[in-house]
């Protein structure tokens, strides 16, 4: 799996005002969304282009135009929709799918409460949009999902990993067939004992949506 870590100032300026725990919500979700809009840049390296012929006022030339299908956006509620519009502005003819997940916060396990996907994924490329990877559990089930469904190139895009997330998702995913990446803001130190990344910024879904 590659991982890419986006170090650049911009990000790491904004993602320690998304830590602060001073930072309110309508502040928390804006940076969430101008996060998104700069990984994304590093998330669509590889999205899929097509020669297209323009005449510019000047002369004929060759450019590129995004491939048909065009990629899937998949927000996973209710932290990734957080990234949604950030990652939408960037692209703005993808198509947008969801995954409800919620991690049981005493097992840390993983369940799913919604979906709503296309059934065939064949030939599409999809990003998985989460702010948080702690243990992985949430990410791989997402993922595991879209492959069965065909999907045959998928990014993940964070803004916060856990090590150990990063190393669960390495091995789940080892035998997908299909290309995975990550993409994240930063690699966090570790999971305290409660399964939460240190220093990592709480819950993200809370901070964004408030608690429910
Ligand atoms: O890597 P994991 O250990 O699976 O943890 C990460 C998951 O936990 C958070 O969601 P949460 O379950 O809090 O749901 P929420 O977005 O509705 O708050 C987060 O947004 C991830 O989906
Ligand atoms: O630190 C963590 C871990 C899981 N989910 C969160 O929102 N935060
Ligand atoms: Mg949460």
């Amino acid at each position: 799996m590659r991982v890419h870590v986006a170090d650049h100032p911009l990000i790491a300026h904004k993602l320690t005002y998304l830590r602060d725990k001073r930072t309110d919500s309508p502040t928390f979700r804006r940076l969430a969304e101008e996060l998104m809009t700069l990984l994304a840049y590093e998330a669509t390296r590889d999205v899929r282009v097509e020669p297209f012929e323009i005449e510019t006022p000047v002369a004929p030339t060759t450019g590129i135009k995004l491939s048909n299908p065009k990629p899937l956006i998949v927000p996973i509620l209710r932290a990734g929709l957080g990234m949604l519009e950030g990652m939408v502005r960037l692209l703005p003819s993808a198509e947008v799918g969801f995954l409800g997940m919620q991690r049981n916060e005493e097992t840390l396990e993983a369940i799913t409460y919604a979906n709503r996907l296309p059934d065939d994924l064949s030939g599409r490329q999809v990003y998985v949009l989460d702010p948080m990877l702690a243990t992985g559990g949430s990410m791989i089930d997402a993922i595991r999902f879209l492959l069965e469904r065909g999907a045959d190139d998928i990014t993940a895009v964070t803004l916060l990993a856990a090590p150990e997330g990063i190393a669960a998702m390495e091995t789940a995913l080892a035998d997908a067939g299909v290309p995975v990446q990550l993409v994240t803001g930063s690699i966090d130190e570790r999971l305290n004992e409660v399964g939460y990344i240190v220093p990592g910024l709480g819950d993200a879904g809370d901070r964004l949506y408030g608690v429910v």
